[in-house]
């Protein structure tokens, strides 16, 4: 043990149970774990127990601990082998050699019972979860394992310690074997330029390193190859159980006989085992994986649309498979739930260092890690504000730290590493994060096992800019290739959405309607071609919502100023007192029977504020109620203030953003008005059907997929769509849409119902994710 370095995790004992914890960096309270637990969770490897007890590890490689979904797991990713000397234990110098032999062969013999034993038990469990699964249902197991099981473990890879002294077992640690290994120490030393790790470290030398060696610096390619650094990918890692199994033997084999209270520990061990085949596996099985979603915006904490909402959602939905799951986006303000991780960081982003530090929190399953630098404060209601120059900057430094936080930021004490990740990249203010994964790791050799997806939640922007603009991006100059592109409108520009088209392992937009528009001119907005071409890896799933934020059960933002919430049975009644608060808050007259119209997005050519500006004159002859809420171009802004102040009785335009006021039109509303031009996906037409209020929508994209066109004759359907983005067709179909709402009343409750009964939540859209991820993973 001595000359083991440092240490990133202790596990300390106490008589009945033991604790994780970490070194300096463990940042999360310690969780007690059973003794039988942490067995349980050394996966792929076998961990004995010394008779000093000490749990030892050596190879290569780091031991893994994580507090995952409320519980801790330990997670042995490399080789943990026991130092045989140390854990010799209990031979007594004064016995012969025949009676030390006597007492290896009864030794051996009990051993070899106990795995009989163990092996059987293993047979029970499984014939125990086959008949539960064939009597559960598929909601049940899902709803258990939401609530924090946890998935079995390999028992071939369980191993047990014997020791002579029940007592010993109680004092317990585990090391790294690989010398002053902590968690952050995974990273390569040459990649760690200027990185001044921990505040209380006392490293402040390195933050003096020369540039040459920065991590995302092309001339430090050779140190990278020479530093010896290894990603150590999941298959080299596994190439190293067969000596862990053999540890396990051998180490047997000095250990004197077993008695009667082994014994019974082992039965109690596999009564433990037996009883905990109630936890259900995880729902991604064997393909669990380490997720790291990364997105200029994340809700609650930034959202200007429909990304932050996504990045603030998937990410959950895909803990709740199973996955280890991070979401990196940068931090724009002061968030009361992360703190900081004690990690620094310098990159040059237009040849000036700027310095990151990490804020991390661990919430619903997931890790949210948000890189604060100078650049990124105080921007959170203009996140995408500012000048080119100033966006791709922001863009630059975020990707350059998100690409490296897999190896600085330890979440729950442990860095994710390289093996058996995968990179979820949004939009092009993410896309450049691909192209720095090829081009300073996976043409370096490195990180050889890490993939990247990206993921288009809109192609009108793509990072667009002269063809000089490649000298901030801090690349080798062949890469400029990829990001040249020449269209009619620009001619030859530099175009970042481009190079991560190309760069990624994987591409998937919001929607399959979207998937398809994207590849022709009109819907590729001068990229359909590189689509196209790069097909093969591309596919369209469409957007989930957060039923815990967006639900009319229990949104938060409808408990007060007289709305109330409402379910499928409370319709009616919930509803309406939504609506009559919706109008009482607004100052429009409190009226049952008037159908309310409600319209919120950006205010931009791509949502057709101005194709509503145009049905206006018809809309007000009509005994209607409109709400709009929104923020964008002036001219819109204008446009909403102008109705209001024109039709004060009818028409309010809110000029701004509120994310409380969305909640409540959304539910106050009968109808949502959706005429966007194009739409990748949509989120608020399904957060509308959730509420029970029934859209009318341009039938493109996302929507097209989304909102099936109402059939009066089989009362099938979930809304009104139009063919096209034009004022005409839109009052032909919300024309539909009033009559129906004031002639049929049964027709519209039905409408109403479907769309509140459907499953819109993020699981079906997450296993879509993970089969993405999946062949990602596999895909070479
Ligand atoms: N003024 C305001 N106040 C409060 N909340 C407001 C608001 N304006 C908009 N929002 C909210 O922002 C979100 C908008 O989401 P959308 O999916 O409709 O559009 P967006 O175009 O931003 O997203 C892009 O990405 C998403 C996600 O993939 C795709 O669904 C979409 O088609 C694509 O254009 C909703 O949560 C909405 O309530």
């Amino acid at each position: 043990m001595s000359s083991i370095g440092s240490l990133p995790f202790i596990v300390e004992t106490s008589s009945e149970s033991f604790e994780l914890a970490h070194s300096k960096s463990y940042c999360r309270p310690r969780v007690p774990l059973s003794l039988h637990q942490s067995r349980k969770y050394v996966e792929g490897s076998s961990v004995n127990i010394s008779a000093r007890g000490h749990l030892e590890t050596t190879g290569m490689g780091c031991a893994r601990l994580v507090n995952w979904r409320n519980r801790s797991r330990l997670w042995a990713s490399t080789h943990l082998r026991a130092a045989g000397k140390d854990f010799s234990g209990s031979e007594d110098d004064d016995q012969t050699e025949d009676a030390l032999q006597a007492s290896i062969e009864k030794s051996k013999k009990v051993l070899a019972l106990q795995r009989d034993l163990l092996q059987q038990i293993a047979e029970r469990r499984k014939l125990v979860s086959t008949i539960k699964s064939s009597i559960l249902n598929p909601e049940e197991e899902r709803i258990s394992y939401e609530h924090g099981d946890i998935p079995l473990p390999n028992l071939e890879n369980a191993s047990i310690s014997q020791d002579n002294s029940v007592e010993d077992q109680k004092n317990i640690s585990i090391s790294s074997s690989n010398h002053a290994h902590s968690s952050e120490e995974v990273v390569p030393e040459a990649l760690s330029l200027g990185v001044h790790r921990g505040f209380d470290g006392g490293n402040d030398h390195e933050k003096t390193l020369p540039p040459e060696k920065s991590p995302l610096n092309v001339d430090s390619k050779e140190k990278l190859k020479d530093s010896g650094f290894k990603a150590m990918p999941t298959d080299v890692v596994e190439s190293f159980l067969p000596n862990t199994i053999d540890t396990f033997g051998l180490k047997n084999e000095n250990q004197a006989d077993m008695n009667d209270s082994s014994l019974q520990e082992a039965s109690s061990e596999a009564g433990h085992l037996v009883t905990e085949d109630a936890e259900a596996p995880p729902l991604a099985g064997v393909n669990v994986m380490n997720v790291i979603m990364v997105a200029a915006e994340c809700a609650p904490w930034s959202k200007t649309g429909g990304l932050g909402d996504v990045a603030g959602a998937l990410p959950k939905a895909l803990a709740r498979r199973g996955h280890r799951v991070m979401v990196v986006a940068p931090r724009y303000g002061h968030y009361a739930e992360p703190q900081d991780a004690g990690v620094r960081k310098m990159y040059k982003i237009d040849g000036q260092d700027m310095e990151v530090t990490y804020f991390q929190a661990f919430i619903d399953g997931v890790d949210f890690v948000f890189i604060d630098s100078p650049i990124f404060r105080h921007i959170e209601s203009n996140i995408y504000g500012g000048n080119r120059m100033d966006i791709l900057k922001r863009m630059v430094l975020f990707c350059k730290a998100a690409v490296e936080v897999p190896w600085y930021v330890p979440c729950g004490g442990v860095c994710y590493g390289d093996g058996n990740l995968v990179f979820i990249a949004n939009d092009w203010h993410t896309a450049l994060l691909p192209v720095y994964l090829k081009a300073y790791y996976r043409d370096n050799g490195l990180m050889l096992y890490t993939r990247s997806v990206l993921v288009i939640h809109n192609i009108a922007h793509q990072g667009r800019g002269p063809v000089d603009d490649f000298s901030y991006v801090d690349l080798p100059r062949h890469y400029i290739d990829l990001f040249k592109l020449y269209d009619p409108v620009g001619g030859e520009h530099f175009n970042i959405f481009a190079a991560g088209l190309k760069t990624a392992d994987r591409v998937v937009t919001v929607s399959h309607g979207y998937a398809w528009e994207l590849k022709t001119s009109e819907g590729g907005w001068g990229l359909h071609d590189i689509i196209n071409a790069n097909d093969w890896k591309f596919r369209g799933i469409v957007n989930g919502i957060d039923t815990k934020e967006w639900n009319p059960e229990v949104d938060v933002h409808l408990t007060s100023d007289g709305y109330t919430n409402y379910s499928l049975e409370t319709l009616h009644s919930g509803k309406s007192q939504c609506k009559a608060a919706l109008q009482r808050e607004l100052g429009l007259p409190v009226r049952e029977n008037v159908p309310v119209i409600g319209f919120i997005g950006r205010l931009d050519h791509q949502k057709g504020v101005d194709i509503i500006a145009e049905a206006i004159p018809w809309m007000v002859g009509q005994d209607v109620q409109l709400i709009m809420l929104g923020t964008g171009r002036q001219d819109l802004e204008q446009v909403l203030r102008q109705f209001e102040n024109q039709h004060h009785d009818k028409i309010r335009g809110w000029v701004g953003f509120s994310v409380k006021m969305a909640h409540r039109i959304t539910a106050g509303s009968d109808i949502l008005l959706m005429p966007s031009r194009f739409e990748p996906c949509g989120l608020n037409q399904l957060y509308a059907m959730k509420y029970g209020t029934v859209p009318v929508v341009h039938a493109v994209g996302g929507l097209r997929d989304t909102v099936q066109p109402f059939d009066p004759y089989g009362e099938s359907g979930l809304g009104w769509t139009f063919d096209s983005a034009d004022a005409n067709k839109l009052m032909h179909a919300l024309g539909n849409c009033l009559f129906t709402y004031r002639e049929y009343k049964k027709s519209w409750e039905g409408l109403q119902r479907r769309g509140m009964m459907q499953d819109l939540s993020w699981d079906a859209a997450a296993q879509n994710y993970e089969e993405v991820l999946i062949t990602a993973k596999y895909q070479w």
